[in-house]
Formats: structure tokens, sequence, C-alpha cells
């Protein structure tokens, strides 16, 4: 616990700026969001990224019995504690259906109901049976205090570790609203007679016990209105504590979490006692009927969101608010800027919408310095390098026929190629057939004599016995075709430089090939041969153009250098001198 309280960051101000800077450039005008700009805000900081995302909200229950119910504080017995959270683990609470209806998942904690919970489903961590009644003495000892508080931070930090990227926190537990209160009025030095309200639904002679119990108690046990912990384990519920602790945890990993109705934000104002930073990391959902919730929800400093009378409790009211709050996420991430859509903007200049890049904290699946979230894991992310640096040019294949799968895979990569003008130039005619292979490796073994010409004496040599080509071992042989023709004469972004069809070709090729070593499917590029030659075995018609003929099979081996390096013909390049700074470097130029 001491961790986390110690520990919680600070708002990230770099990136709120960035936030805000992008908000400005979306198209619409400044401002006109309302609230929910400043909740964007808030959520870019909270989490450091300029666009956040909420991909995968989680909702944790934690309930409780409060030894105060005793006295008819509530309109219902206390036995309802145990019979609603089967109903809610059943899925028959609202809050249940709430979760339900967008896919996030709810796990309800005993952290202290009197009886056993009749549900599996339901995680038991009970810190006592019932709270203690706090009209005669301390609601909990100083270590139940603690114990509760301890069970909220590692719930969280269960889910924290499973993905989890913002919660709505809930409660349920019969006397839990007096319980608040009389926390309420201690730490906002308020009369109980202005903070009760109807609860459950009590009527006015309860109302008016509630009042004088809270009053005689406060008096009571004199509780030091400066010590949290002190105030908190006289009048607090093992459930209030729980929240207060999922609160501290969601701060301290940086994860948005949502406040609920009057409960929840009694155990907010209990954790920002304890680290007011924790304040930074909450957003007011609702505002209850109750009147203890506007007095909390001030004295915190929030503007609820929206006020509709409910009082619930469950986490219901964060529940209905959070599709509003998802929904801004998208709307920072997928509405155009001015810039992108060309709707003149009045504000801004070219120039000042450049912007110096901001760096995040690091940890998976986030990458460090990303102003986004990527959804790549690490693990995803190092796949990807790796197929490209273990790709290979295979000259050598087992005669064994390519999995099917595999291959409708390796096709299906090639077809997600990047193309001008989305033109998809291409075909691929999957040649099996022996006397046809036979063909086309008889035009390519003529090329390649012909090319030895272009060699002298021992380069001569040595070019003819490098192995170019696998025609008749591998069991498909892929010809790649280019047409120029197909999407018009007019294809988007293929006016100025007409060869773009070929590169988007040459794309979807490069798809085949990293698809194809990730499958452990080895790959050649054959392009020693006649274009006619080719075009005649294989009946291409005349305006089609064969770019490649790929030998693919599987292989005895992948090289872990390319073929071409380890018999000494040449060797890759120094990266760093390939590359230039703002304009074309002469040599010399790098010299001086
Ligand atoms: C059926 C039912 C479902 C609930 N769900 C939340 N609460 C809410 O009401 C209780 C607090 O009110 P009081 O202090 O008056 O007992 C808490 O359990 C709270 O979560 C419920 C209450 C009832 C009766
Ligand atoms: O404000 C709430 O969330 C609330 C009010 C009454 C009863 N239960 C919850």
């Amino acid at each position: 616990m001491n961790r986390v309280l110690g520990d919680i960051p600070p708002q990230n101000k770099e990136v709120t700026e960035r936030a805000r800077h992008r908000l400005d450039d979306l198209t619409k005008p400044i401002g006109s969001l309302g609230t929910l700009e400043n909740i964007i805000l808030r959520l870019a900081s909270m989490t450091e990224r300029v666009i956040p995302t909420l991909q995968s909200p989680h909702v944790l229950i934690f309930a409780a019995d409060h030894g105060i119910s005793a006295e008819g504080v509530s309109a219902y017995k206390e036995e309802v504690t145990e019979q609603m959270v089967v109903n809610m683990c059943m899925g028959s609470a609202v809050s249940s259906v709430l979760a339900r209806e967008q896919n996030i998942p709810l796990q309800v904690v005993d952290v202290g109901i009197r009886s056993r919970v009749r549900h599996p489903d339901v995680l038991v961590q009970k810190v006592g049976l019932g709270t203690k009644n706090f009209v005669h003495e301390p609601a909990m000892t100083i270590d139940q205090a603690q114990k509760c508080v301890e069970i909220g931070i590692q719930a969280v930090e269960k889910h924290v570790s499973q993905g989890a990227d913002i919660f709505v926190i809930g409660e349920m537990g019969i006397g839990n609203t007096t319980s608040s209160t009389a926390l309420l009025s201690v730490f906002l030095g308020l009369s109980p007679g202005l903070l009760v309200g109807d609860g459950t639904g009590i009527s006015t002679e309860q109302k008016r016990l509630k009042i004088q119990l809270i009053e005689a108690a406060v008096k009571h046990l004199s509780p030091d209105s400066k010590d949290p912990w002190d105030v908190f384990r006289k009048f607090g519920g093992f459930e209030i504590g729980a929240v207060a602790g999922a609160y501290l945890a969601c701060a301290y990993h940086r994860i948005p979490v949502l406040l609920d109705g009057v409960i929840t934000t009694a155990a907010a104002l209990f954790a920002c006692r304890l680290n007011p930073a924790v304040k930074d990391y909450l957003i007011a959902s609702h505002e209850s009927s109750e009147p203890a919730h506007a007095y909390a929800l001030a004295a915190l400093g929030f503007e609820p969101l929206v006020k509709w009378g409910m009082h619930l409790g469950e986490g219901s009211g964060a529940l209905s608010v959070l599709p509003v709050i998802r929904n801004m996420c998208q709307v920072m991430a997928e509405t155009a800027t001015f810039e992108d859509a060309r709707v003149s903007n009045p504000h801004r200049t070219h120039h000042d919408s450049e912007f110096r890049p901001v760096h995040g904290s690091a940890g998976s699946p986030m990458i460090s310095g990303s102003p986004t979230v990527t959804d790549f894991t690490e693990a995803e992310r190092n796949a990807v390098y790796k197929a490209i640096l273990a790709r290979r040019d295979i000259r050598s294949f087992l005669p064994d026929e390519i999995d099917e799968g595999a291959l409708w895979r390796i096709l299906a990569a090639a077809h997600h190629g990047p193309s001008v003008g989305f033109m998809q130039p291409w075909n691929f005619i999957l040649v099996r057939d022996k006397e046809r292979l036979r063909e086309i490796q008889q035009t390519v073994e003529g090329e390649r004599v012909r090319a030895a010409d272009n060699y002298q004496d021992l380069k001569q040599d040595y070019y003819l016995r490098l192995k170019v080509e696998g025609l008749l071992q591998a069991p498909l042989t892929i010809c790649v075709t280019n047409d120029s023709t197909r999407g018009g004469p007019h294809v988007l972004g293929r006016n100025t430089i007409p060869e773009t069809d070929l590169m988007s070709t040459s794309c979807a090729i490069e798809n085949m090939w990293l698809a194809a070593r990730a499958e452990g499917i080895g790959l050649g590029w054959v392009s020693i041969y006649q274009k006619a030659d080719i075009r005649r075995i294989l009946r291409i018609p005349e305006h089609i153009d064969p770019v490649a003929l790929l030998s693919v099979g599987y292989t005895s081996h992948f090289p872990d250098i390319p073929l071409l390096e380890r018999v000494g013909w040449g060797k890759r390049l120094e990266l760093q001198s390939l590359i230039y700074q703002d304009y074309w470097e002469n040599e010399e130029d790098t010299k001086l």
C-alpha cells in the first residue's frame, strides 16, 4: 500500500497541451464539445497519450455488510446485500445488464458480507463479517481498515496486468449510505441534516433517525478529521475502503476510473485525503439525488457529466456514462483535422500547427515515446521484425506439397499489399504442371548462360556456379503478373509516375515473401527470363506483364545471412551511410 500511496504520478501538462492543440485542429468550432473536451484532455494527461484509447474497461463491485443496518436506517434488510450479489453474478442486476450490453467484464468482490455468498463467481476476501455498529463503537480496527484498502489495490492491479485500461468501481452494502454520509459529514465538516437523503427509499421517520444516529456517533467517537484513517475506521465500510484502494491503484497505474454515486464519492474523498494526487485520475460520471453527493463532488472540484436523478449505486451511473466517454476517444482519433479535410480554419496558419513530439512512459503494450496506444503487443511487434530480418531468397526446396491453408494466407498477404489508387494490378498463376515448369526452366537456363557474357574470366565461372533457381525442385511456382490497365486510364496517384503499378505489384510480392517466411515456407524470386517466353508458356496476354516467377516450397533451412553474401558476391551496405538529412549529401560534403 505504501508503494501505491507514495508514488502517484503527476499530471502530464505537455501531453495535455498537445491534446488541446489537436482538439482545436479537429473540424469543429473550438470548444464545441463542451465539458467533454475537458474529459478528453484529462484522459490524455492521465494516460500520457495525445490520442487516448479505452479499449478494455473493467467493472469491479465491492460488497460488504454494515453493523449500522441493525438500526433500521435502510428501507431494506441486511440480507439483501448477499441476495443482490448473487443477482449480480447471475447477470440480472442493473449493473450486470449495463456491463453485459457493453461487453465489459464484471467481478464482484466480497470484502465482508455477513453470510456465505451463494455464487461461485464471487471473489471472497472477507475482512470481517460485516462492520461493527458505529453507534456503539468504531466500525472496524485500523488493521481491518488497511486490509480492505489493500484488497481494492490488489483487485485493480490484477486486472491492470491483464490489460484493463479504464475502471468502473461500484459497491453493494445495505446501510452504506449511512456510513458514507457519516464519513462525508466529518471530512467536509457539514451537518448530517444537510447531507442525509432518501437512500433506498426510507420514511421521514427513518430519515430523522438516520440524522440523529450520525450526529450522536460523531459526538461519541470524536474522530480526528485531519486523520483520514481515524475517520474511515470509525464510520467506514469494508467495501468503501476497497473502493478507495481501487482508486489509489488506478492513479498509481495512470488508469482513468469513473466515480459513481454518493458511496463511491465518499470513498474517493477518503482516498484523496490519503494522497490528493488521486484526484487527477478520477472522472465524475453523474450526480446522484442524495444531497451529500453534490457536496462531495464540489469538495473534490468535480462537475458531474450528467444529473439524471439516479440513486442506485452498483456502478450503474458510471456504466451509463461510460459510452459517452469512450465515444470521445473515437472522436479524438477519427475526426478529420481542418488540414486533412481541406476545411478552412480561421484559427491556424499552416506553420503553427507543427508541434514537438512528446514522450510517454514505457510499458507493454505501449511503445515508449508513442503518442498513441499501439495494438501490437511487444511479442507481435518483434514477430514482424523477425519475419523481415529472417526472410531469405530460397533456391533449394523439399518436394512436399504446400499446406493449402498456408498458401491461401500467403496469397491473401499479397492481396493486402499497398497499391497506388487501390488499383490492385496483380494476378497469381499457380503453376504445378511439371511439363510447363520444365519449359520455364529451359528458358531460364538459356537466359542464365546468355547473361554469363556480362562477366569476364573468373567472375564468369563464379557466376555460372551460382544456383539461380529451383524451379524443378519446388512443388509450386507462382507467376505474379501486373496489369497496368486495371482501374482504367486515370488511376489516382499514377498519372505522373506510370510505373507505380509495378511498384504496387512488388509490394505484394514482398508481403508474400514475409508471410511465407512466417509460415516456414521458402520463396525464391526468379527473374532471369524473357517475358515473351513466359507469356507464351503461360498463355499470358500481351498487355499483361509477368513480373516475377516465385518458386515456393518447404526448405531444409533458412540461411542466417543471404546466399550472395555467404559466397562473397556482395555484402549489406552500412545503413548509416545511406541516410541523408534534409538534402542529398555529396560524399565530399561529409568528408569536410
Ligand atoms: C435491491 C437493491 C439493489 C441495490 N443496488 C444498489 N443498492 C444501493 O443501496 C444500498 C444503500 O442504501 P441504504 O443505505 O439505504 O441501504 C447499497 O447497497 C447501494 O449499493 C441497492 C439497494 C437495494 C435495496
Ligand atoms: O448515490 C448513490 O449511488 C446511492 C444512493 C442511494 C442508494 N444507493 C446508492
